[in-house]
């Protein structure tokens, strides 16, 4: 991977919120309209994500037709959303509400659409509210439930993630929601 998204030195460890989802559970959606892990979004990603050891993730996603940027490849700009969501949600292991002030991505091979992709992700640290996070996509091989990694990894990204009060940060924005959940404050 290429990437000069730069991580700073001497970050603090990253913790894992008392009552976090345990390794395999599956990561809750915040809306279930949101473009990334809504399950009711009808054009969304499906972001199937879970939680992992540690502060870590992964997910998995089908690259579907209406995906399509080049002709049979992925559009750059769902990938990014992908990584965008897969890395949010990994802090919500933290228990804390942040929203991205950087993203990072390295397209490292072609995705052709109908590939199933598995995204590993992991929060590196964090200082005072940023939070920096790390992720890579793989092609899922053969008959794509193997869940494994194996696969050729095609892409790669950096997150930086900022902590707001979402009391604060969506006071206005809120009323626009039909479906965001309380519970994620967003
Ligand atoms: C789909 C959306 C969901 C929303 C998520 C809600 C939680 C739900 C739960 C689960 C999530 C599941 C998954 C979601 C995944 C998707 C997340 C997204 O895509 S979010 C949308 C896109 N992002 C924005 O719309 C931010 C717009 N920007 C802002 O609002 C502000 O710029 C903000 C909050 C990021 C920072 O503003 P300040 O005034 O609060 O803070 P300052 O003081 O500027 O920065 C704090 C620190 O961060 C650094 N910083 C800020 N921006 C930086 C940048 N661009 N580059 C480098 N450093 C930056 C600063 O230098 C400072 O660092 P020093 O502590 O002093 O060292």
């Amino acid at each position: 991977m290429k990437s000069t998204f730069v991580v700073p030195d001497g970050l603090e460890p990253a913790q894992r919120r008392s009552d976090a989802l345990a390794p395999g559970d599956r990561m809750p959606s915040h809306n279930p309209m949101c473009f990334g892990c809504g399950p009711d979004a009808p054009n969304g990603l499906h972001l199937d994500a879970r939680a992992g050891e540690g502060m870590a993730i992964t997910g998995e996603m089908l690259v579907e037709p209406h995906f399509e940027g080049g002709p049979g490849m992925i559009h750059g700009g769902i990938l990014s959303s992908a990584f965008d969501e897969i890395m949010g949600m990994n802090v919500m292991l933290m228990g804390v509400t942040a929203v991205t002030a950087v993203l990072d991505v390295d397209f490292a091979k072609p995705i052709q659409l109908g590939s199933r992709l598995r995204f590993s992700t992991e929060i590196l640290g964090t200082q005072r509210r940023k939070i920096y996070v790390r992720a890579v996509a793989h092609l899922i091989d053969g008959d794509g439930n193997s869940g494994g990694d194996t696969g050729e990894e095609v892409g790669g990204a950096h997150g930086l993630f900022i902590i707001v009060d979402p009391s604060v940060h969506f006071r206005e924005s809120r009323a626009k929601s039909q479906f965001a959940s309380p519970e994620f404050g967003a």
